[in-house]
Order: C-alpha cells, then sequence, then structure tokens
C-alpha cells in the first residue's frame, strides 16, 4: 500500500527553487550544468543538500531505524575504561543486542526484493528521498555494529575484519552501487550529510545520555558539514554562470559571478571559523565522543592481501572538491579513494568543473580583473587551510587512553614503533602542509 502513496516527487519546492530551474536550463548546453543537475536530481531528491525522508521509510526498512534509536542510548559509556575484559564485554553485549534485534525484525528477502526494484528503475516501491533516508540508516547501523561502544577502545581498533549481521551486509551493495561506490564503510554522505531530516534535525545521534558538553559537540561539529553544503549550493550555480559567460565571450557576467562567488565563499568559511573552536566543539570530548563512530579500520583478505576501508574524513567533503576543481588545482585524494568513498555523481561534477575551468584560460593582459578575483578565492582557501591545520591538532592531540591514535579517515595511526603522537600524526600533518602549498 505504501508503493501506492508514496509517487516520486518531481516538482521542484525549496527555496534552491529558481536557482535549479536555472541550472536545468544550462544542462543541455553545459557539462558542469548537466552534472550539477543530475546531482540535484538523482542523489538530492530534488534539492542540494539532498532530501531525505528519515520518518517515510518503506515498512521493510522501518526495524533497522528502530533498532538503531532503541540501542543507540547504550552505546556511549560516560565512564570509559581501560580494563580489556569489560570493554570486550561491552561490545559483545551491544552487537549482540543488534544481531538479535535485526534477525528478529528485518525481513531479508523483503528487504532485497525492495532494493532490487529500486535498481531496476521501478520508482514506485519508494522515492529518491526514502532511499537517501535507507541509505544513511543502513550506513549508521553498520557504523554501530562496528565500534559497538563509545568511546571507541583498543579491542575494537584491534579487529582487522568483522563478520557483520546478515541483515546489515544483505543491503549494502545494492546501495553502494546506486551511488556508485565500493567502500564497505560509511562516507560523508551516507553518515552526515544525509543524517538530517527536512526540518533539518539531526535523526541517528551517537550519544544520547551523555553530557551536554559532549551532546553540544556531536551536534555543532555535524551540523557545520551540512551546512557548508547549504551554502555550498548558491556557490555551485555560481560556478555554472561564471563559467557559462566565460564561454560565451561574456567576460564582464563571468566576472561578476566570479566576485559573487567569493563573497559567498568568506560567509561559508565562517561556518568553521565561527565552529571549530573549543567554546563550540569541547577538545575535551570531541576525540573520545565524536570522532570515532565516524571510523572504520577493518577490511578482508583479497588474494592473500589484507584490504583496509577508512572511515570519513573532512576530505570527502564536495564544496572543497568543487572549488580546488574550479580553480584548476589537482585532486587531494587518490583514484582509489574517489571511487570508494565519493559517490559517482558527486565525482562526475567535480571533474566536470575541472574541465571546464576558466582560470587557465585566462590571457594576462585582457583578463586581469578575473585573474585577481581567482587569487582572491585561492587566499581564502589558504587561509582555510591554514586555519584548519591548526585547528585540527589540538583535537586530534587530546589524550584518549583507552585508544590508539586514530583519525576517522586514515584509521589508526600507531604501529609498536609509534613514538608517540608527534611522530604518528607527522604524515598527516604533513599532507595539509603539502595541500596548503599547492593552493596557488
Ligand atoms: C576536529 C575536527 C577536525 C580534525 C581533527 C580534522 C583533521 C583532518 C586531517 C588529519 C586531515 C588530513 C588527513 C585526511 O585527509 O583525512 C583532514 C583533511 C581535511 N579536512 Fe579536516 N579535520 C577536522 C574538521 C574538518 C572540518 C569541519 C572540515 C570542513 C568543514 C574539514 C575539511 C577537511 C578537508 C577539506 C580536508 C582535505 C585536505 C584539504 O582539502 O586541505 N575538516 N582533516
Amino acid at each position: 500500500l505504501w508503493a501506492l502513496r508514496r509517487p516520486e516527487k518531481t516538482q521542484i519546492n525549496s527555496k534552491n527553487s529558481d536557482k535549479i530551474r536555472d541550472i536545468n536550463k544550462y544542462a543541455s548546453r553545459n557539462e558542469v550544468a548537466s552534472a550539477l543537475s543530475r546531482l540535484i536530481s538523482e542523489d538530492g531528491a530534488g534539492d542540494w543538500p539532498p532530501r531525505c525522508a528519515h520518518h517515510d521509510l518503506p515498512s521493510c526498512f522501518q526495524p533497522y531505524q528502530d533498532i538503531y534509536l532503541e540501542l543507540i542510548p547504550n552505546m556511549s559509556t560516560a565512564h570509559p575504561t581501560l580494563d580489556d575484559e569489560a570493554n570486550g564485554n561491552r561490545m559483545a553485549e551491544f552487537r549482540g543486542s543488534m544481531s538479535k534485534l535485526l534477525a528478529q525484525r528485518v525481513n531479508i528477502p523483503e528487504v532485497e526484493a525492495a532494493l532490487k526494484r529500486f535498481e531496476a528503475g521501478d520508482r514506485s516501491a519508494f522515492t529518491r528521498e526514502a532511499y537517501n533516508a535507507v541509505y544513511c540508516c543502513i550506513a549508521v547501523c553498520r557504523h554501530a555494529y562496528r565500534w559497538a561502544t563509545i568511546p571507541v577502545v583498543k579491542q575494537a581498533q584491534n579487529e582487522m575484519v568483522l563478520d557483520f549481521p546478515r541483515e546489515l551486509d544483505a543491503p549494502w551493495p545494492y546501495l553502494q552501487r546506486h551511488f556508485g561506490l565500493t567502500a564497505e564503510s560509511g562516507n560523508n554522505t551516507a553518515n552526515v550529510l544525509l543524517n538530517f531530516d527536512e526540518s533539518g534535525d539531526r535523526i541517528y545521534k551517537i550519544n544520547i545520555n551523555m553530557s551536554d558538553l559532549i551532546k553540544q559537540a556531536e551536534d555543532v561539529f555535524f551540523r557545520m558539514f551540512l551546512d557548508v553544503e547549504v551554502s555550498g549550493f548558491p556557490i555551485y550555480h555560481e560556478m555554472v554562470l561564471t563559467i557559462v559567460a566565460f564561454e560565451q565571450g561574456r567576460k564582464e557576467a563571468s566576472l561578476k559571478h566570479l566576485e559573487s562567488i567569493t563573497g559567498q565563499l568568506r560567509e561559508l568559511l565562517a561556518i568553521f571559523y565561527n565552529n571549530m573552536k573549543d567554546t563550540r566543539i569541547s577538545r575535551t570530548v570531541w576525540l573520545s565522543y565524536v570522532q570515532g563512530f565516524q571510523g572504520w579500520g577493518v577490511g578482508r583478505m583479497v588474494n592473500g592481501e589484507f584490504d583496509k576501508f577508512d572511515g570519513l574524513s573532512g576530505n570527502h567533503v564536495l564544496f572543497f572538491q568543487a572549488v580546488d576543481a574550479f580553480l584548476g588545482l589537482g585532486r587531494y585524494l587518490p583514484d582509489e579513494n574517489m571511487d570508494r568513498y565519493i559517490p559517482v555523481n558527486q565525482r562526475n561534477l567535480c571533474q566536470a568543473i575541472k574541465k571546464h575551468s576558466i582560470r587557465d584560460k585566462l590571457n594576462d593582459s585582457e583578463d586581469s580583473a578575473l585573474k585577481q578575483e581567482f587569487l582572491k578565492i585561492v587566499n581564502h582557501m589558504k587561509v582555510f587551510r591554514a586555519a584548519h591545520r591548526t585547528r585540527a591538532r589540538p583535537y586530534l592531540e587530546h589524550p584518549a587512553p583507552e585508544r590508539l591514535i586514530m583519525t576517522a579517515g586514515k584509521s589508526v595511526l600507531e604501529t609498536p614503533q609509534t613514538k608517540g603522537f608527534e611522530d604518528a600524526y607527522k604524515p598527516l600533518d604533513d599532507m595539509l602542509a603539502q595541500r596548503l602549498e599547492v593552493t596557488v
């Protein structure tokens, strides 16, 4: 019956409507507009950031949401212990309860049949916004099972391969195929961007019964990533207009659009400057309570070699990839990581932006105003990268004796040979320094 009640919405009904119409108008003539239009209609379910129908899940997926919401209050503890056995017991208990409830309530053949119908193009089964909600839900359930206790503890970090309940494995390949990704872990789109409903409330929180300090750190941290894409959208629109105007020889108009990007970029980066600080996101709790859930660090043996997947990183964020492409800079992530963690429509958008980047077509004498404007954007990005580098470190440096040194995006950094934080963190800090250096 629910199939009858949920026709796919094609109508655009958001504050972005005018811009979306504009983008669609250029889509047949311009590759960047076409890639953006596709991202909006497919991954975004008609908008960007993507729409997500968390309160309207197809019935066979409802148990996953119920189980997450039922179990998650038990996941965090205010008193992490260094006792390996006690931690092992906590993990076993959480995983045991989750496996049991999933087995009792989820009907795997129904789940797979619904995903198969969607894959075959049948949108009567569920809408794109419901599909987005399913993606987020299964991804966060997998991450909850992966860590089983927050703060993340060494026992979980030391696992190399982890068997997931069938209910969590069966839908994953369909979802990853749909978004054009290969990782067994979640990613910034699945776990963070899609984790908001239409009113902007975050659905799958991590620390339910913890202190206000922890809850605020969690809320503010994840909200930043949504807000970056909210402010990013009008910039993507202006990127299209800058490129289209330039390609049509309307350089004055192109400059106006570029100037608009510079102004909006300043506001977007303020989201980062205003929030990534101790008073908003406490350094005393971020590492232990906020970051760990989004890590991964397990994998599988492939042809005798261990293949490990990583968790989430700011490097997944579409906006920064798009700006780099617009500036004509090389990519930060290697191909393998793009294919694993970045949805294909986001990859294609950045590729189209890079291909049509107008910066290297500018002529010294005629286009100096455009050149100058691009330099302003470069400077904003340099300031962001320098600030990100100095602000990230104290969060990662904070003591968390229950765990090994780890970032969510690069997994455990520590080996028996590692000599403390400096030593473990150096390669990552070097990557950030290197990225700052190539931002020219
Ligand atoms: C406490 C919070 C944060 C920490 C500890 C942190 C740490 C790091 C580290 C170590 C890297 C390099 C390794 C990697 O690629 O994964 C990185 C990359 C990156 N992070 Fe963060 N990050 C934080 C928050 C953020 C936020 C809020 C954003 C954006 C809204 C962000 C955006 C990026 C980007 C775009 C990169 C790729 C490198 C670049 O483009 O310069 N990070 N982060």
